[in-house]
C-alpha cells in the first residue's frame, strides 16, 4: 500500500470507531480480516495512523476547526508527526487509494495550526469531564502532563536476575540495541519504531529461557516501591498475569515465600508459564475455584493476619497507560471510575485482614486520578483506623530509590508519570499496621 492508501484506510476506521463507537483494536482487526491484500507492514502503519489520531483526537479537531475522522487524522499528521502542509498535500492526491485533495480552508488551517487559546482539555488531549480530578493532582502541570501522556511509550523489559544480568541481556539482545532504563537498575529499553512497533523480543531465545520480561520501567519502580527482603511473606492479591509477581519473586532472590491470586482464574492462566520460565521457586499460586466469590472459602484463609507484604496492584481505569492504550481515553466513563472505586475498597479490605502487626499494605494503581488513589486510600483508612500511611520519603529511601523524580501527590502517595519519570503512570502507597 502507498503511503496515501494507508492515510486513506486510516481514515476508513476511524470513521468506523466514531459511527459504530467500537474499541480501536475491533475496528482495525476488522478492517485487517476485509483486506486479506494488506500485509503486516501495511497493517502496523494504518494502526499507528488510528492510534496517533487518537492521542490528539481534541488538539487535531481544534486546529482543523472540525472533528470529523479525515480533519482529526490530518491534524494529527501536523501535530503529532510534524508533517508540513505540502507533505500532507502530497499525501492527500486524489489519486485512487488516496485521500482527496486539501481543501483551501485545510490547506490555511494546516499551514497555521497552533494551540493558542486552546482549553486545556484540548491542549493536554483528555476528556473535559476529568478536568476537575486532574487538576487536583496535577495543578499548574496540568498540560505539560497529559501533554506528556500523548507520546508513545518505549518498550521496556525487567531483567530477570533469578537467571541472568542486565549485562547479559544486553549483550544477547545486541542486535536491537537496547540502552539501561534511566531509573529501574533492572530494566532494559528498546527503540520503537514509526510504525508503533518495537522488535519482537518474545521469540528470542533468551526470552524463551526465562531472562527477562516485557515490563514498563513504572512497573517495575511500582514493585521496587514495595520495598520486599528476602524471606518475608508477601501476598500479590490481584496477580493477574503475574507481572509484578515476578518481579517480587526476583527482588527476594527466591527466598521467603509469595502467594499469588486474583479474582479472575483466566487472567491468572498465564502466570504458570511464566513462572516456570523464570525460576522463581518461592511463588505459591492460589486459585480461587471458578471466579473468586466471598460467599465461599477464600484460598488465602490461612494466610489471616500473618503476612509481611499485601501488594495490591488495584483493578483501576488504566488512566496512565494511556499512552499504549489511547482508545481508552476517550471510551473511559464516569460509571467505569465509580465501580473500580469501589473494587478497590473491596481489595483494601481483603488485603487488611492477610496483615500482620508491623506488616504493610502496598497500594498501586496504573491510574493518575484521585479518586482511585488518594481518595481510595482515605475513604479505606477512615474504616481501617490500625493503618498508617508512610510518607513518601521514606517508602523511596527503604526502596533504595531516594533520588526517584515521582511527583507526590496532596495526599502523600508517590506519583510516577511520563513527564516526571518518563514511564506510565503508577501510583504507589504504604499502609502499616499497627
Ligand atoms: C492491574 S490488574 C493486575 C496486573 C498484574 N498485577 C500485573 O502486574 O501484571 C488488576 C487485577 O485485579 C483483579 N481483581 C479485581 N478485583 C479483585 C479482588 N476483589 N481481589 C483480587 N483481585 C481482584 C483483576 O482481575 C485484575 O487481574
Amino acid at each position: 500500500m502507498t503511503p496515501s492508501a494507508r492515510l486513506a484506510a486510516a481514515i476508513e476506521v476511524l470513521s468506523d470507531i466514531e459511527t459504530r463507537r467500537r474499541p480501536a483494536a475491533d475496528a482495525l482487526k476488522d478492517w485487517g480480516l476485509a483486506r486479506r491484500f494488506a500485509g503486516s507492514r501495511d497493517r502496523a502503519a494504518v494502526a499507528s495512523l488510528v492510534y496517533d489520531a487518537l492521542r490528539r483526537k481534541a488538539s487535531a479537531a481544534f486546529v482543523m476547526g472540525n472533528a470529523t475522522p479525515r480533519a482529526v487524522a490530518l491534524g494529527m499528521l501536523a501535530l503529532q508527526r510534524g508533517l508540513a502542509p505540502e507533505a500532507i498535500a502530497a499525501l492527500c492526491s486524489g489519486e485512487r487509494h488516496a485521500p482527496e485533495p486539501l481543501s483551501a480552508d485545510e490547506r490555511a488551517r494546516l499551514a497555521g495550526a497552533s494551540l493558542d487559546g486552546a482549553p486545556a482539555a484540548v491542549a493536554g488531549d483528555f476528556p473535559a469531564w476529568l478536568e476537575p480530578s486532574l487538576t487536583r493532582v496535577f495543578g499548574d502541570d496540568l498540560v505539560p502532563e497529559l501533554q506528556a501522556l500523548t507520546a508513545r511509550a518505549p518498550l521496556d523489559v525487567r531483567v530477570n536476575t533469578l537467571r541472568a544480568t542486565r549485562e547479559a541481556v544486553q549483550a544477547e539482545l545486541a542486535h536491537y540495541a537496547p540502552t539501561s532504563t534511566p531509573l529501574s537498575p533492572v530494566g532494559l529499553r528498546f527503540a520503537v519504531g514509526e510504525d508503533g512497533r518495537g522488535p519482537s523480543l518474545q521469540s528470542e531465545h533468551s526470552f524463551l529461557q526465562g531472562w527477562f520480561e516485557i515490563q514498563d520501567e513504572g512497573s517495575q519502580i511500582a514493585t521496587m516501591l514495595a520495598g520486599v527482603r528476602p524471606g518475608e511473606r508477601v501476598v500479590d492479591l490481584c496477580a493477574g498475569a503475574g507481572g509484578k509477581t515476578l518481579a517480587l519473586a526476583a527482588a527476594m532472590a527466591n527466598e521467603g515465600r509469595i502467594y499469588a491470586t486474583d479474582v479472575d482464574t483466566r487472567r491468572l492462566a498465564p502466570i504458570y508459564a511464566r513462572i516456570g520460565r523464570s525460576g522463581a521457586a518461592n511463588v505459591e499460586v492460589r486459585a480461587p475455584k471458578g471466579r473468586y466469590d466471598p460467599k465461599r472459602p477464600d484460598p488465602l484463609a490461612d494466610l489471616a493476619g500473618t503476612v509481611d507484604c499485601v501488594l495490591v496492584d488495584a483493578p483501576c481505569t488504566g488512566t496512565g497507560t494511556w499512552r499504549r492504550n489511547p482508545d481508552a481515553k476517550w471510551r473511559l466513563r464516569p460509571g467505569s471510575l465509580a465501580e473500580r472505586a469501589k473494587d478497590q475498597q473491596v481489595v483494601l479490605a481483603r488485603a487488611a485482614a492477610l496483615v500482620k502487626p508491623g506488616g504493610r499494605i502496598v497500594y498501586v494503581t496504573c491510574s493518575l486520578l484521585p479518586e482511585e488513589n488518594d481518595e481510595a486510600v482515605a475513604g479505606f483508612l477512615s474504616r481501617h483506623a490500625g493503618f498508617a500511611p508512610q510518607p513518601p520519603a521514606a517508602v523511596k529511601e527503604t526502596a533504595g530509590m531516594p533520588d526517584l523524580p515521582a511527583r507526590e501527590t496532596p495526599g502523600g502517595g508517590l506519583l510516577l508519570t511520563p513527564l516526571t519519570t518518563g514511564t506510565d503512570g503508577f501510583f504507589v502507597k504504604i499502609l502499616r499496621h499497627g
